[in-house]
């Protein structure tokens, strides 16, 4: 890849991808003129609380399903093969160790990115990449806590949907065709992922 390559970097737990995640990738790719956009699935997301995640494997596959149509979306190991709880800015260290001659993006949703400051090492985390925060159905984007120019605001189509609404819809017996790819309702059908879990508490 030539000097100065732009790449997107799509953080998240992905239990499972879903069309909101797709979207927001893409939308950013194509305002950003992003070379790639790279998905990363955590390895143990320190911060979903008690509930109980998906093995590592089932997310890493379902986000390869997710991403296989798009030649610019890729997925990459690096948070999984490091092991113990996934702090993004082991990601970005990482991921500019592999690649240093590209410019990072790190994309995050606007829930998330309420809740930057509080993820570990917050104040080296904007040296290592400029952050991309997309409007999400149900909360509000804004980056007044944040230092300026660190971050650029951008509104998405909207996609109201969690992988917490589609977990409680397997769990219920309802559908999840067209909330997330087709390969992927079909990994979770072999894999009987979600089929008995707690209903989550999800806005969308
Ligand atoms: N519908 C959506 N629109 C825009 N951004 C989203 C959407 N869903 C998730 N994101 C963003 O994608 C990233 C990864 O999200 P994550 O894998 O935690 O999915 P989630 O739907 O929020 O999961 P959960 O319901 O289990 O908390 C986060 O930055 C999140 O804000
Ligand atoms: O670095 C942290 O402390 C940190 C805390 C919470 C979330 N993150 C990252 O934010 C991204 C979205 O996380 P999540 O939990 O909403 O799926 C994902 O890449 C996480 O590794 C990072």
């Amino acid at each position: 890849m030539s000097a100065n390559c732009r790449i997107g970097i799509m953080g998240g737990t992905f239990d499972p991808v879903h069309h909101g995640h797709l979207v927001a990738a893409s939308e950013v790719q194509a305002r950003f003129n992003l070379d790639e956009v790279i998905f990363v699935p955590t390895g143990e997301p320190w911060q979903k609380g008690d509930r109980e995640v998906s093995p590592a494997e089932d997310r890493y596959l379902m986000t390869v399903v997710a991403t296989a149509s798009n030649p610019r979306f890729s997925v990459s190991r690096v948070d999984i093969d490091r092991g113990g709880p996934t702090y993004t800015v082991d990601t970005l260290q990482d991921l500019r160790a592999a690649r240093p001659d590209a410019e990072l993006f790190f994309i995050t949703g606007a829930d998330a990115l309420a809740q930057i400051l509080g993820w570990r090492d917050a104040e080296k985390l904007f040296g290592l990449a400029h952050f991309i925060g997309v409007t999400r159905p149900g909360y509000t984007l804004d980056d007044h806590h944040l230092p300026d120019g660190s971050v650029s605001l951008v509104e998405v189509p909207a996609m109201a949907i969690s992988s917490t609404a589609c977990r409680d819809r397997v769990a219920l017996g309802e559908p999840v065709w067209y909330l997330v790819p087709d390969g992927v309702v079909q990994y979770i059908q072999k894999r009987n992922l979600y089929a008995e879990r707690t209903i989550g508490c999800r806005p969308e």
